[in-house]
C-alpha cells in the first residue's frame, strides 16, 4: 500500500505537538505561541472544551496540518473531518474509525504497545502506529523491538517524549514522535509564560 502524501510532511516535521488542555483559552494561546515559534502541525486533542471548534478554526489556515486527538469514536471523528482535520489519532485501535478517515482522505493513527496491539492496528487499517505510552512502555529500545518486526510501518511514539530523548526514538526507528506536555504545559500557558514556551519549542526546531 502506497503512503499517505501527509506522511512525508509528518516525517519531515518530525514532531506532532500534542495540544491537551483543560481551558480552551489556553489550548488557543498555546497554538498560537508554538505557530509564532515556527510549528504547523497541531494534534487538537478532545479533551479540550469544544474542541472541534479550534479545528476549525486552525483549519482554514492552508499552511497548518491540524488533526484530531484522543478520537474516542466515530461520530467524534466525522465531526473533527468535516472541521478540516486530516489526521485522527486514537489511543487504541477502534476499527469504527477507519471509515470516516477512508472517506476524508485523512490519515487514522491508532495506538498500540504490544506486537499484537500493533498488529490489530494494521490490520483494522492504520496508516499510522501511534506507540503510547511510549515511555512507561520501554522507551525508545522498545520503538527498536517493534520496528525490528515491523519494517518500514510509520510508528509515532508518543506519551514521555520531550526534547532531551527525541533523537533516541528517532534513531530508535520512529518516523515521527507526537509531544504535549513537555512542549505545551499548561501551567506555563496559565502563567503567561510565553519565553518559557517558546524555548522549548525552538529546541524542536533546532533539531528538526
Ligand atoms: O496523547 C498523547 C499524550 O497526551 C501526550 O503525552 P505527553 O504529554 O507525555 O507528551
Amino acid at each position: 500500500m502506497s503512503e499517505h502524501p501527509l506522511i512525508g510532511q509528518l516525517k519531515a516535521a518530525r514532531v506532532v505537538p500534542v495540544v491537551r488542555m483543560k481551558n480552551a483559552a489556553h489550548a488557543a494561546t498555546a497554538v498560537r505561541w508554538l505557530y509564532d515559534a515556527g510549528l504547523r502541525i497541531f494534534e487538537i486533542t478532545m479533551t479540550i472544551p469544544d474542541a472541534p471548534a479550534l479545528i476549525r478554526e486552525l483549519s482554514s489556515d492552508p499552511a497548518l496540518l491540524v488533526g484530531a486527538g484522543t478520537v474516542p469514536d466515530a461520530a467524534t471523528a466525522d465531526t473533527c473531518l468535516r472541521a478540516g482535520a486530516r489526521f485522527v489519532v486514537s489511543p487504541w485501535v477502534d476499527p469504527d474509525l477507519v471509515a470516516p478517515c477512508r472517506a476524508a482522505g485523512a490519515i487514522l493513527m491508532s495506538g498500540a504497545t504490544t506486537p499484537t496491539e500493533v498488529r490489530a492496528a494494521l490490520k483494522a487499517g492504520a496508516q499510522v502506529v501511534k506507540v503510547f505510552p511510549a515511555a512507561s512502555a520501554g522507551g525508545p529500545a522498545h520503538v527498536k523491538a517493534l520496528t525490528s518486526v515491523f519494517p518500514g510501518i510509520v510508528f509515532c511514539p508518543t506519551g514521555g517524549v520531550d526534547p532531551s530523548n527525541l533523537d533516541a526514538y528517532l534513531s530508535a526507528g520512529a518516523s515521527f514522535v507526537g509531544m504535549g506536555g513537555k512542549l505545551v504545559d499548561e501551567g506555563l500557558v496559565a502563567a503567561n509564560d510565553r519565553a518559557a514556551v517558546m524555548a522549548v519549542a525552538q529546541q524542536i526546531l533546532v533539531k528538526a
